[in-house]
């Protein structure tokens, strides 16, 4: 039978590499079933009418990828006059190997195109390029695309074109190859549905496809796994719900690869962008080919892409890295941006309520700013300022100005309901604070023209309102970002700015347009917060603005003078205590009394009158509150006195018991102990002198201990992507994931966030809360002099962090724990009890040490720190599960001047978002006892 049935097939494949003959194909053949009714679907062949085949889009000419051993496929489609039937196949050349598993593992052969109408199913074959060179999944540009149906486990369909009707029978596994007489609507008839069997066993998996064509224009079926595919495009009036998509059938149990069926959860799989289907690391070469159009299956080529993958073009996953080389896999991105196939149809997209013709659409995507990740959808555009947005929604970008596209802005397009205009448009909330923030008075049914450079002007009025312009406020951008409203993309500064030039080769703008992700970092006072944004800010590269540096500068100068204060203050504590021990010495003294005695009143720490003079005077300025108001702007006149000041041996003396004085922040020994050092270097010249100077210049290490960030102390965002590590480095497996992700870091103080944290509602898209507490809080007091009574600065920080956690706004958000200062908490630990806050009276290290002995970094012996450490996340812990009803809280712990400890906790911080959008698949628990590998004791 066999052989008889061989004679009938083309010359097809059935030589192997020795020129001898190979039997070792399997073959299935299709006849025209005409027995009895069944109670099962019988698959069927749809024979094509080649006038109406659909036609495949122009394959990207970059689709040539080197190195890659894959099959050189040429599907064809030819017309036979006579019949006016279709001849589909596949000029073949390659070699096929089967696999090891199949029944004869050896074999190979080399096939030649051939056209035929019959069914051959070869199971698990290898497809190599016969010339071991490149292989290209080039679709030839004048020939109809049909559905080519080769794959590696799949069955080739070929029709007759000589005797249609032709009907070959085979095995059990043949299929009946059959019109379906359910073509579509337009009488189109689908290509070459090919039957599948399946390679676990014969199961026949039948497609179903006519029962999803509704509203299709075009359908396409494929081959092997993927006939469980079905290709259907639908254009709906409402582009919102618009697809252009390739449903994959259900018969592929979630999880598994989509070729081999194998499961493995923890393996990631390249998706095809068109038909969602999945595939392992051992498959996705073989399933996709060269990938001429990105990561599509070779069945979907040609086929445009599930829109709500749209976002996920040109991010390369971690499997195709493993894969392939950087180049391949950069040539394979740019194909599947820049293919003809995948771009978007102009007719999805509309603005201001009118769809885009394709010439409208180009001018959109070329202009010097487009719209970031375009979607079909309805958009609104207000081209004197550039604003875009979604239609109902607010601006999300400002993109480049005066484009003739879609319709005019209509009043509401975004949405709004403020009763204030924005170049014809009601603005929303969001923007009315913001320019209300921005000092902008907005009162009545004001109508502002506000154009591209951010001057604004009311309707009606002849000059432009404000000197300054919008943009040209720091206010403003910071506000912006907060409210994540959009900036023009040329007022973003250094931190704003998209990365495009990575490594060795420059990235294409499309890869470098990234979603941010957004990490709101908020603690209570003096948590470290702003540490940890500076020290960010320069572990990740994003160079302080001249305006930053100028502000960190005066902060700097405004501080020395509060330090000073606090000494002098001191020196007056100690002048007096002195002297109180030595007139009680003279007191006990035998003989008479001396009385007065200016000279017997001076002792070691008494100053000179004049010093003393600008010491009540300074003292007096900080009792007002003034210190930011007269310095730094008077520091360079006062300097001298500074300099004075620190000759006199009074003063030093007092320097010499600063840890005596509660009031000077530890940070001050930094900038006086620098004083010493640089007095020695610098001849004399102190330090403190050289920083009221006008022409001082804070080096790095002089901003991150320098107390805040900016003026107000409010507000500071920053962009940053995590570096690529360098090669000989180690190579943390999320940086292969994706290098280029923007991440952007909003710092608020818990100050600014008003009443019951009602502020908080403008951070509602933020993806990760980084909540700080400073470890050394646990036996400070904070002193309410009203009530007379002292609050544990910890218990203080614990109700911030509920009042956050249960907001409405961070409903179901994550919430990454920064236990800070661990540094100096290593150090107070041993001279104070952790049960000084009463929250932690039943803190035991003798008891926990078996407990922590099994998670500790330091496993044989954790220290007292670490252990109390463990102690605190696991407070927290338990607090933020009762308060979510039992969510996880992540937990960090962090020393916000090391520059590694702040880089660590911020790649956690990134990996709890991947664990995010992987859920529920990985990362199951995170229980207590993970803290510790986020630790970095
Ligand atoms: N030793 C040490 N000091 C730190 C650490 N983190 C912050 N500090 C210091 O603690 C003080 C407060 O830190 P900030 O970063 O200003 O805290 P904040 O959260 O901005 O607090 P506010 O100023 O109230 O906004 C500063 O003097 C920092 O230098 C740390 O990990 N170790
Ligand atoms: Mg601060």
């Amino acid at each position: 039978m066999t052989s008889l049935l061989l004679k009938i097939l083309p010359s097809f494949p059935s030589k192997n590499r020795d020129g001898g003959d190979d039997y070792s194909v399997e073959y299935s053949f299709a006849m025209e079933y005409s027995g009895p009714p069944v109670g099962y679907d019988i698959p069927q062949a749809v024979p094509i009418d080649i006038d109406r085949i659909p036609t495949a889009s122009v394959v990207s000419k970059a689709s040539m990828v080197s190195n890659l051993s894959l099959p050189v496929i040429q599907p064809f489609a030819k017309t036979n006059p006579s019949s006016k039937k279709l001849s589909m196949g596949f000029k073949l050349d390659y070699k096929a190997v089967l696999p090891p598993n199949s029944a004869s593992n050896s074999s190979e052969f080399v096939g030649s195109g051939t056209e035929g109408h019959c069914s051959i199913s070869c199971k698990s074959m290898n497809l190599i390029d016969s010339s071991g060179a490149l292989g290209s999944m080039g679709v030839d540009e004048s020939i109809p695309k049909v559905s080519d149906g080769i794959e590696s486990s799949g069955s080739l369909g070929f029709s007759d074109s000589r005797d249609d009707s032709q009907e070959l029978s085979g095995s059990s596994e043949v299929e009946d190859l059959k019109d379906d007489g359910n073509s579509n609507e337009g009488g189109l008839r689908s290509p070459a549905i090919c039957p599948e069997i399946s390679s676990s066993g014969g199961e026949a998996f039948i497609d179903e496809s006519s029962h999803h064509v509704n509203e299709m224009s075009t359908m396409t079926s494929c081959d092997q796994e993927s006939s469980d595919i079905v290709h259907v495009r639908t254009y709906h009036d409402d582009p919102q719900i618009f697809q252009g998509r390739l449903k994959t059938k259900s018969n592929v149990k979630k999880g598994l690869c989509h070729r081999c069926l194998k499961r493995n959860r923890f393996t990631d799989k390249v998706v095809c962008i068109a038909c969602g289907a999945r595939y392992c690391g051992n498959c996705v070469l073989r399933a996709m080919g060269s990938m001429p159009e990105g990561r599509k299956c070779i069945t979907c080529i040609g086929s445009p892409i599930d829109e709500s993958r749209r976002g996920t073009l040109g991010k390369c996953s971690r499997v195709l890295r493993q894969l392939l080389t950087d180049l391949e896999v950069k040539q394979i991105m740019w194909s599947e941006i820049s293919c003809e196939a995948n771009q978007l149809p102009s007719e999805v997209v509309y603005v201001n309520g009118k769809p885009l013709s394709q010439e409208e659409l180009v001018k959109l995507q070329t202009c010097p700013y487009p719209p970031k990740k375009l979607k079909p959808g309805k958009y609104w555009y207000d081209k004197v300022s550039g604003f875009w947005g979604k239609e109902g929604q607010k601006p999300c970008q400002i993109i480049s100005d005066q484009l003739e596209v879609g319709d005019s802005i209509k009043r509401n397009a975004s949405n709004g309901n403020t009763n204030i205009l924005i170049n014809n448009r009601e603005i929303t909330k969001a923007e009315l604070r913001m320019l209300r923030w921005a000092g902008i008075l907005c009162e009545g049914n004001l109508h502002l023209w506000l154009s591209k450079d951010g001057s604004y002007q009311e309707e009606g009025q002849n000059n432009v309102t404000g000197r300054t312009k919008l943009w040209d406020k720091t206010r403003s951008k910071l506000v912006c970002a907060l409210l994540s409203l959009p900036i023009p993309p040329e007022h973003a500064n250094s931190s704003g700015k998209e990365v495009v030039n990575l490594g060795n080769g420059v990235v294409p703008n499309y890869l470098a347009q990234k979603t941010l992700n957004k990490f709101l970092l908020v603690g209570y006072d003096k948590s470290g917060t702003s540490t940890i944004f500076k020290q960010a800010r320069m572990v990740y590269n994003v160079p302080f603005s001249e305006d930053d540096r100028q502000n960190i500068k005066l902060m700097i100068q405004s501080s020395l003078y509060g330090y000073l204060g606090i000494l002098l203050e001191g020196r007056e504590r100690f002048e007096e205590e002195c002297l109180i021990e030595m007139r009680k010495k003279r007191s006990d003294q035998p003989g008479p009394s001396r009385s007065g005695g200016q000279i017997d009143e001076k002792n070691i720490y008494s100053i000179s009158p004049r010093l003393k003079a600008f010491s009540d005077w300074l003292l007096q300025v900080m009792i007002s509150g003034n210190l930011e108001v007269i310095f730094p702007a008077a520091s360079r006149e006062y300097a001298p006195f500074v300099e004075e000041l620190w000759k006199d041996r009074a003063f030093q003396a007092t320097v010499n018991r600063k840890n005596e004085l509660r009031m000077l922040p530890r940070v001050a020994t930094y900038f006086l102990d620098r004083v010493r050092s640089c007095s020695f270097m610098l001849l004399n010249r102190f330090w403190a002198v050289e920083i009221s100077r006008t022409d001082y210049e804070p080096s790095d290490t002089d901003i991150l201990y320098a107390e805040g960030i900016t003026p107000s102390n409010g507000l500071a965002s920053m962009e940053f992507s995590f570096p690529k590590p360098t090669q000989n480095s180690f190579m943390d497996p999320a940086d292969q994931n994706d290098p280029l992700q923007r991440f952007q870091l909003i710092r608020v103080h818990a100050s600014s966030l008003g009443e019951n944290c009602k502020w908080l509602e403008m951070f509602e898209d933020i993806d990760l809360v980084l909540y700080c507490v400073a470890l050394t809080d646990y036996d400070q007091f904070l002193d309410d002099d009203v009530n007379g009574v002292s609050t544990n600065k910890m218990l203080v920080s614990k109700k911030l962090f509920e009042n956050i956690v249960t907001h409405p706004t961070f409903h179901q958000k994550d919430f990454l724990l920064i236990l800070n200062k661990f540094d100096l908490f290593e150090e107070k630990i041993e001279q104070v009890p952790l049960s000084e806050c009463e929250w932690f009276q039943d803190f035991n290290p003798v008891i926990s040490i078996h407990h922590n002995r099994s998670t500790s970094n330091n496993y044989n012996n954790p220290s007292l720190a670490q252990r109390a450490f463990h102690y605190i996340a696991v407070k927290y812990k338990r607090l933020f599960d009762s308060l979510t009803g039992g969510r996880k809280l992540y937990v960090s712990l962090v020393t916000g001047l090391e520059p590694d400890s702040v880089d660590e906790t911020l790649r956690f911080a990134r990996e709890i978002l991947k664990w995010d959008e992987e859920k529920p698949t990985v990362a199951q628990d995170w229980s207590s006892g993970s803290i510790e590998a986020s630790t970095t004791s």
